[in-house]
């Protein structure tokens, strides 16, 4: 036998010595020498097989262990793979090969205000597996970054799930798609339908639709239907009196984006009810795969082979979409061929009419705009009314506002609930209503962290150099609450958007939130959300009184992050909350009523 070391010489001659001494202890005893032998035999074969057991598993894990550390240097260390980090910028500390990854899975939003505060400073770099991104956090810092290098920071980074999988048939959205000519067409489309101008023009649209919202609200509650002089329905409220106001108002902006795109007027309570149900489905499961950080295989490579689940679910969904989607465009289409003067008058109607070579749109791109204006509204502007609804109705300072805004427009109306009615659509003029929605859309931040903006020519800030192509995250929730900008950032506070003597608005350029993002790339449905807001605000508090729930659990958690019912969620997804209506009663509330059931 040849030995390795000596060491493993001496085991042997141990090993032998203490053999020698059990055979001469049990020889005295055995009947049979033969049958000692094959003990004593077997007693060592297992012995061995035990210990080079021992050794092999010892072997391969000392085997796989090396692997890992040469990985690890490869991958982190020598940094084959990882994303550079950029200089001057304070790198967060994260770990090996995921980086920050799962610091910041849950209310990301958040946890980059607390690093932001924890290493005293707005800005700083992030490690999210295979991508390196840049955050920034206070008002000044975005302000500069967002709109003073708009043209450096105009583009959107490309991800696996959501361009790849999601987006594989009907294009990206325009909020999704990488800046270049292609954005440039889809961009200018959306902007002609949607700019202050044109919104003016859809007055009508937004009358009727909020008109025949706060019907469909009313038809819902039966004490509601009652002329509000007969009504005495606050001396026997019940539980069936509480309602969530959120389904009605994501029908309100579908109704309102389907006319304004094509044209057609979805009958959503009725025949179309499935149809508006799978939609609303379909683009809030959508959203969720926008999430900058729930899709884990767009920054870890590898579970692409191993999340399969995502990818299928992926697929499923836009399997749905494209069935809706392209019903749409073909009716639109159908309905312009025989002479239909809504759907040729309508976004795409004009579009698809358009015969300058120069900014007409590829089929692919109509179908990136169809998208857009059927996606983009439908969770952002009726998660914003209802927060607000949620504030309204708690009892001190909830019904204060309300009376405020009630008060001003019958100061701006001649004391009329019908000629409010009316104006309320065409005017903002009412000064508390607008500085209730600029609140509610700063302290709320729907969005927390934006949309991802990708640099598109290397930015030079503060010392350091941000390269082209880098991701930038705009946490608007912490600039939206940076206290050198909003004294008290975490009190809902609508009067710090009026002069405090005047009680008119403050100068637009004096207080900007980033809920709608900044620069180049804001949001360009920005003016028909307001709009949306404001006639359907004060239309809701001429009619009603919106009240605490009866039951005291369903009045809403005004902590946008504990009430968030998926913190992994690109946006705020609130818990369940409810508010109670009572008809507001006024000397021509009667009038209005029946004008609100009136007509179409
Ligand atoms: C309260 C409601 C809404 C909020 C809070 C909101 C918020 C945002 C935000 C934060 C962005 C990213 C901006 C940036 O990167 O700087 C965005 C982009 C966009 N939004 Fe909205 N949005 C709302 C409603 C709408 C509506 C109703 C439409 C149209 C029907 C719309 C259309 C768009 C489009 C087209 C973009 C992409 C702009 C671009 O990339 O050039 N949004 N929105």
């Amino acid at each position: 036998m040849i030995f390795n070391s000596g060491s493993q010489a001496d085991s042997v001659i141990e090993e032998k010595n203490s053999f020698e001494e059990l055979r001469s202890k049990i020889q005295p005893f055995a009947g049979s020498t033969m049958l000692v032998e094959t003990a004593l035999q077997m007693t060592i074969g297992c012995r061995k097989f035990l210990v080079s057991f021992l050794v092999n598993i010892f072997t391969n894990l000392m085997y796989s262990a090396c692997c890992l550390l040469l990985l690890w240097v490869l991958l982190d260390v020598v940094g084959i793979g990882a994303p550079s980090t950029i200089k001057n910028i304070l790198a967060i500390p994260g770990y090996p090969l995921v980086g920050n990854i799962f610091q910041v899975l849950n209310n990301p939003a958040l946890v980059y205000m607390k690093w932001a505060s924890y290493y005293k400073t707005s800005l700083f770099q992030v490690r999210l597996g295979i991508k390196r991104i840049v955050v920034v956090n206070s008002y000044e810092d975005v302000k500069n970054l967002w709109i003073k290098h708009s043209c450096s920071n105009n583009s959107r980074p490309v991800s696996f799930t959501f361009h790849d999988v999601v987006s594989a048939t009907q294009g990206f959205t325009i909020g999704s798609t990488p800046v270049g000519e292609s954005y440039k067409k889809k961009k200018k489309t959306v902007s002609s339908g949607l700019n202050h101008r044109r919104v003016i023009e859809l007055e009508s649209v937004i009358d009727e639709e909020s008109k025949y919202t706060i019907r469909k609200i009313m038809q819902n509650d039966r004490d509601l239907l009652v002329k509000p002089s007969c009504n005495n329905c606050r001396y026997y409220r019940t539980l069936l009196s509480d309602v969530d106001m959120l389904p009605f108002v994501q029908l309100y902006a579908l109704r309102s984006s389907i006319y304004i795109t094509y044209g057609l007027h979805l009958n959503v309570y009725d025949e179309d009810a499935d149809l508006a149900k799978e939609i609303i489905e379909v683009e809030n499961n959508i959203m969720k795969f926008r999430a900058p950080i729930a899709n884990l295989q767009d920054y870890l490579p590898f579970l692409r082979y191993i999340t399969w689940r995502k990818n299928v679910q992926a697929q499923h969904y836009r399997q749905r979409r494209d069935r809706y989607m392209d019903q749409f465009l073909e009716l639109v289409k159908a309905r312009m061929d025989s002479g239909d003067s809504e759907a040729s008058s309508s976004l795409i109607g004009k579009t698809l009419a358009l015969n300058d070579p120069k900014s007409q749109l590829t089929p692919a791109e109509v179908k990136s705009v169809c998208l857009t204006m059927v996606s983009a509204g439908l969770d952002n502007t009726p998660l914003n009314f209802n927060h607000l609804m949620g504030r309204l109705s708690y009892p001190s300072s909830g019904y204060y506002y309300q009376r405020k805004v009630f008060d001003e427009l019958m100061q701006l109306y001649s004391n009329s609930v019908c000629l409010a009615w009316e104006k309320v659509v065409s005017e903002t003029s009412c000064n508390f209503a607008v500085a209730l929605i600029q609140e509610t859309l700063r302290y709320f931040t729907v969005l927390p962290l934006g949309l991802p903006r990708a640099t598109s020519k290397d930015i030079v800030y503060n010392n350091a150099v941000i390269p082209k192509g880098t991701t930038l995250f705009m946490n608007a929730f912490a600039a939206n609450h940076d206290p050198k900008k909003f004294a008290n950032p975490m009190c809902f506070k609508p009067e710090r958007w009026l002069n405090p003597e005047t009680k008119k608005l403050l100068p637009k350029e004096s207080l900007i939130h980033f809920s709608f993002g900044a620069g180049s790339r804001m949001c360009s449905g920005n003016h028909l959300a307001f709009k949306e807001i404001y006639a359907l605000l004060c239309r809701a508090i001429l009619v009603f009184q919106i009240k605490r729930p009866t039951a005291t659990d369903m009045l809403m958690e005004p902590d946008p992050f504990k009430n968030n019912e998926h913190p992994t969620a690109i946006s705020f997804e609130p818990k369940l909350f409810k508010v109670r209506l009572e008809p507001r009663m006024h000397s021509d509330s009667d009038e209005l009523h029946e004008k609100i059931f009136k007509g179409p």
